[in-house]
């Protein structure tokens, strides 16, 4: 039996007087994955960003390796890979400025070289240099994935991480994301898409239309 080491426990979120889920449960161990369906706001991006600890939930816990997250906001901070549904890029930063201050705030110094080769990685080696505001939409989705590239993390949350990709990219953030679980990691993500991670990951549909 694999050990879980993010849970959530009666997870509940009202917003204004919308309530959007409740008694959400989930126990999610080395190699899982976890994939959030729902409609347009069914409360997806609400319930990751309380997995992510950055919204507070209207009731229950999330616990990591059987601790809070509240009350271990720095290993958590360290262990979790959270990549947001809207572009988190500074518009007239280059993706190389961007990724070095989001790395920065990560805790981690990267070199020009190894940021230049997650980049061309993304099929952005000459794209590196301009500034994020006139990049397309899917060229910012591979820059903000590029992180994952340079991160270690246990955790990766990510929001629609296929949104604006072309078939090629998309291929390719799938590899990635089974490398992740075929390595150890552990996956929860939302998608229009459903996933492929592949057939040795072990993994868990959560829909939320219908949670209230
Ligand atoms: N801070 C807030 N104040 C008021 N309402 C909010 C707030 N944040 C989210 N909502 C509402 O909560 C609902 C769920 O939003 P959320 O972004 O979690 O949905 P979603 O399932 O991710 O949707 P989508 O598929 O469109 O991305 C929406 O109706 C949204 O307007």
């Amino acid at each position: 039996m694999t050990t879980a080491l993010l849970n959530a426990q009666g997870l509940a979120c009202t917003r204004g007087n919308q309530r959007l889920f409740s008694d959400i449960n989930l126990q999610l161990g080395a190699g899982q994955w976890l994939y959030l369906q729902g409609e347009n706001g069914a409360g997806k991006t609400s319930l990751l960003r309380i997995l992510a600890g950055l919204t507070l939930p209207t009731e229950g816990n999330v616990l990591w390796q059987d601790s809070p997250i509240g009350k271990q906001r720095s290993q958590y901070h360290q262990d979790l890979l959270y990549i947001g549904h809207h572009a988190g890029l500074k518009e007239d930063l280059t993706l190389t400025e961007n990724l070095r201050a989001q790395l920065a705030i990560d805790g981690i110094q990267a070199s020009a070289a190894a940021i230049r080769d997650a980049l061309t990685r993304m099929g952005l080696g000459k794209r590196q240099h301009l500034p994020a505001r006139v990049l397309s939409a899917g060229q910012k989705r591979r820059g903000l994935l590029a992180r994952a590239l340079l991160r270690p993390a246990k955790l990766w949350i990510l929001d629609e991480p296929f949104n604006a990709l072309d078939v090629q990219a998309i291929a390719q953030v799938q590899n990635l994301l089974k490398t992740h679980l075929a390595q150890g990691g552990l996956l929860v993500l939302t998608s229009h898409q459903t996933p492929d991670l592949g057939q040795d990951a072990a993994g868990f549909i959560l829909n939320l239309s219908g949670a209230r």
